[in-house]
């Protein structure tokens, strides 16, 4: 063993040295007085390394011992002063500080030991500080809250936390149901083969492929005239899983005829959305494949939505024709689920996917996962039924077949006006933003 030893260390008048133990890359302390010039230093005869580190000890003691009674002193004039005293308050963190610093530093000399002399010491006087400044705190608090507070909605607004529900139960949204393991590994692996030997079609940022109706962008409808024909025999066996669906009350007339695949690639979402009431049925089925993805939903009150008049490609999540005045929930969708939206939550709830590529969980998820990876990919095949009459559902707001007269109005009101809409004015059509 090869010493290095290192001077001055003062133990309050008597000098110390450290060994560095290189083959554990372990500090430990040993003694001044070597006394003797035949022995290793290490077995000296008054000063072994026991006998250094209750030395040491003491002095951590003492110097805790000493701030403590310090910050006592210290902490009770703030208590009688009239006004919390900021000198004083840096003062009494000052005393603490020294203290915690002897603490480290004897503590750094014996890395295994168990901590909790140190912790005892700290806590001493972490709570003589707590207990003497807290008429000082508030002021403190009232400085730093509003940046803490200015940090916190940043975070919470930029979703980079936001809880997740894993059960459509306690998402709470009328009307939305999920069902995990809806088809099986090789049902996946089938029907990914299928839509991959199949012609995709690329928008901007996805893949999508269309069955029974094309859905069209420009209109966020489809042209209930020219069908495309019946639904590929690929996904036979999901149509007729999903008449037995819970939340569809074993209605039989629930037949899907428009089937749309998206391609996400990792990182790509989907813009805010109602899907057209006038184009499709209430029953709405979404199978997530390939990848998970967590859907968020938002809910704005009475009044405040505005249809957004730009193109698809042009609205984003933040934009600024939608209020920020909504509520917002999430549901993690795991590959092989499949989601219904019907009733409230598909005809009065945007739902969308954000444009990440990591969503952190305020929750654990099933797995014990905190933050959910988006795969390199994510297939959906969402399952709709093309409208035959206007739609009549109680979302009057967000309904574009019952308020087509008023659109208009407020078309007219839009090309006229530069300003910024108005959240009160009347919400026209129903949106398709995808
Ligand atoms: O990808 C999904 O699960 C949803 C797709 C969707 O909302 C739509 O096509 O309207
Ligand atoms: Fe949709």
């Amino acid at each position: 063993m090869r010493s290095n030893e290192v001077q001055g260390k003062t133990l309050w008048g008597s000098k110390s040295h450290y060994e560095k133990d290189v083959r554990s890359g372990e500090s430990i302390l040993i003694g001044t007085d070597y006394g003797s010039t035949s022995m290793h230093p290490m077995f000296s005869r008054n000063f072994t390394i026991g006998e250094a580190l209750r030395q040491q000890r003491v002095v951590v003691l003492s110097r805790s011992l000493f701030s403590a009674f310090l910050s006592l002193l210290v902490g009770m004039i703030i208590w009688e002063a009239e006004d919390p005293c900021v000198p004083l308050v840096a003062a009494l963190f000052t005393v603490v500080g020294i203290s915690l610093g002897s603490v480290l530093e004897f503590f750094s000399t014996i890395r295994n030991r168990p901590a909790s002399d140190a912790v005892a010491l700290l806590s001493i006087n972490w709570f003589i500080l707590g207990t003497l400044s807290s008429r000082t705190l508030p002021v403190i608090a009232h400085m730093l809250a509003p940046s803490a507070i200015r940090i916190a909605v940043q975070l919470v607004h930029k979703d980079v936390l936001f809880p997740v529900s894993l059960l459509a139960s306690d998402l709470g949204i009328p009307g939305i149901y999920l069902v995990h393991d809806f088809i099986t590994v090789e049902e996946e692996k089938r029907l990914l083969a299928e839509v991959d030997n199949r012609q995709w079609r690329s928008l901007s940022k996805r893949r999508v492929q269309h069955y029974g109706y094309e859905f069209l962008y420009e209109t966020r409808n489809v042209d209930s005239k020219h069908c495309l024909g019946e639904l590929p025999s690929f996904v036979s066996n999901i149509l007729q899983k999903i008449l037995s669906f819970p939340g569809l009350g074993g209605d039989q007339n629930k037949e899907m005829d428009q089937l749309t695949v998206n391609e996400y690639p990792c990182g790509v979402g989907l813009s805010p959305h109602i899907d057209t009431h006038s184009a499709f049925d209430e029953f709405i089925f979404s199978l997530s494949t390939a990848g998970p993805c967590i859907m968020e939903f938002r809910r704005y009150p009475e009044g405040t939505w505005c249809h957004p008049t730009a193109s698809v490609n042009e609205i984003h999540e933040d934009s600024p024709l939608l209020s920020s005045n909504f509520t917002r929930k999430a549901i993690f969708l795991p590959p092989r689920s499949m989601l219904l939206m019907s009733g409230e939550g598909r005809y009065a709830w945007h739902h969308y996917i954000r444009h990440r590529k990591v969503n952190l969980l305020l929750q654990v998820d099933p797995v014990g996962e905190k933050a959910i990876r988006r795969s390199s990919r994510r297939v959906s095949f969402t399952f709709r039924k093309v409208r035959e009459g206007p739609c009549c559902c109680p979302y009057k707001q967000y309904c574009d077949s019952q308020l087509e007269c008023r659109n208009q109005q407020v078309k007219q009101n839009i090309v006229q006006s530069s300003l910024p809409l108005k959240r009160e004015a009347v919400c026209p059509t129903d949106t398709h933003q995808i």
